[in-house]
């Protein structure tokens, strides 16, 4: 294993391989720290945590069990993935886990770069637009456990971090690889070691991958990965797939605007479900009654507890934001459990990235085979034998993405 890649949602980390693969990596996503040696062939790792929303010292003490993972699998670069758009909060995760993989690994210039065109978050002068909004004006503002209210990735990011920040702007990272490696040399010269990396293009990310050849530990969205596998001499390939035979369907609890945009769509098409949060809440509904509903369905089914920024808001107030969020990601996972017993379902789509990390430890998959991209940013991803899935961060992916993953995870397309 050559490239080791730390995850802080296992939506994100898929996102993360996807890129990696596409450019003609070997990789593996691993849900969770392995307990055993990886398979000899793979030449990029991605440990999946779920760790964007916990607490920042379980944060740290995951991330740096998982560096010491990959370190004795060989890798010679570590890459910590986050969210597009730097989700976190105040206190952490991002700075705090940063900060320490840098300390643990002695880096002096650790690269932080969110952007990924691709899916239309770029950053200029250090600042992070999701298409043509600024951070907080793009729904973020409105997420349900890391609101992100400051479009400013250096201000965020200083809140976080014990270092001073620095920041390289769009005019260096256009003059190429030479430019950005004498820029983030004056910047630590400067005494910043976590250094906001301007990007607009998928050409400035190959730009700056290429200037952090050297470096031990890279920092940023999937968007970073780009120019990453040509360091270690490989190039784009297609990716192979076997599709899945058997039934499919989908299970949603991002709020996010695009989800609930793809939820609205599927639900006018086919059979849908939602699942009221106060009611999983106060345990009048059961996971059973999900499960045996989606499994008398024709089609393609889904279930829901995507609910728009009000009415989170109303639950997360009756009942708080941690109780709220237990008992959905809980109730998720109780219920693909019971969709995969016996092989009832063999294809399972999941929105969001705290219920798709939710769901694969339910299902206890320690790791997923990395498929064709169905949308930028979302793989489908072999869990095992008979089982395929897909996992859909948040805001990723057009209308119809959950007829499109289901068909590409089956092999229809
Ligand atoms: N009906 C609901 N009422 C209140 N909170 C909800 C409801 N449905 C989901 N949530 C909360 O929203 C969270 C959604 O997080 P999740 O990470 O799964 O989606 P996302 O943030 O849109 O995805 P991503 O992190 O990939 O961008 C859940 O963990 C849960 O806490
Ligand atoms: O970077 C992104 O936007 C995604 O991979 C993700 O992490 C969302 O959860």
């Amino acid at each position: 294993m050559r490239l080791g890649c730390i995850g802080d949602d296992f939506t994100g980390s898929s996102d993360l391989a996807n890129t990696l693969a596409k450019g003609g990596m070997r990789v593996v996503q691993y849900c969770g720290i392995p307990d055993g040696p990886a398979a000899q062939n793979v030449e990029a790792g991605v440990v999946a945590l779920k760790t964007r929303s916990i607490p920042a010292a379980e944060a740290v003490r995951q991330s740096l069990a998982a560096l010491d993972w990959l370190r004795a699998q060989g890798c010679e670069q570590i890459l910590f993935k986050y969210c597009s758009t730097f989700d976190s909060t105040p206190e952490g995760n991002i700075g705090p886990v940063a900060d320490a993989l840098a300390e643990a690994l002695d880096a002096p210039k650790v690269v932080v770069c969110p952007a990924f065109p691709g899916a239309g978050r770029s950053i200029y002068q250090g600042h992070l637009f999701v298409a043509d909004r600024l951070l907080n004006e793009s729904g973020m503002q409105n997420h349900p456990l890391t609101p992100m209210t400051d479009p400013d990735i250096r201000r965020w990011l200083a809140a976080q971090t014990s270092y001073s920040v620095g920041h390289v702007p769009a005019a260096d990272v256009f003059a190429g690889p030479g430019r950005i490696v004498e820029a983030l040399d004056a910047q630590h010269a400067k005494g910043h070691r976590l250094i906001v990396v301007d990007a607009l293009r998928d050409a400035d990310l190959v730009a700056i991958g290429r200037a952090a050849a050297d470096l031990p530990l890279i920092t940023g969205g999937s968007g970073i990965a780009i120019g990453l596998p040509a360091n270690f001499g490989c190039t784009p390939a297609p990716v192979p797939w076997q599709g899945q035979p058997g039934r499919g369907a989908i299970l949603s609890g991002s709020c996010s605007n695009a989800t609930r945009a793809q939820v609205a769509r599927h639900a006018a098409r086919h059979p849908a479900r939602e699942i009221p949060g106060a009611e999983v809440i106060e345990g009048r509904l059961s996971a059973a009654d999900i499960a045996d509903w989606i499994l008398a369905q024709d089609g393609l089914p889904l279930a829901y507890s995507s609910a728009d920024p009000a009415e989170v808001a109303r639950v997360q107030d009756r009942f708080g934001r941690e109780t709220a969020a237990t008992a959905l990601e809980g109730f998720f996972a109780e219920v693909a459990r019971r969709l995969v017993a016996g092989g009832g379902l063999t294809r399972l789509t999941i929105a969001g990235g705290e219920t798709s990390g939710a769901v694969i430890e339910g299902l206890a998959l320690n790791h997923l085979q990395i498929g064709p991209e169905i949308a930028p940013g979302v793989p489908a991803l072999r869990a095992g034998p008979d089982l395929v899935v897909a996992l859909k961060s948040g805001n990723f992916g057009a209308e119809d993405f959950f007829e499109k993953a289901d068909a590409v995870l089956s092999g229809g397309i």
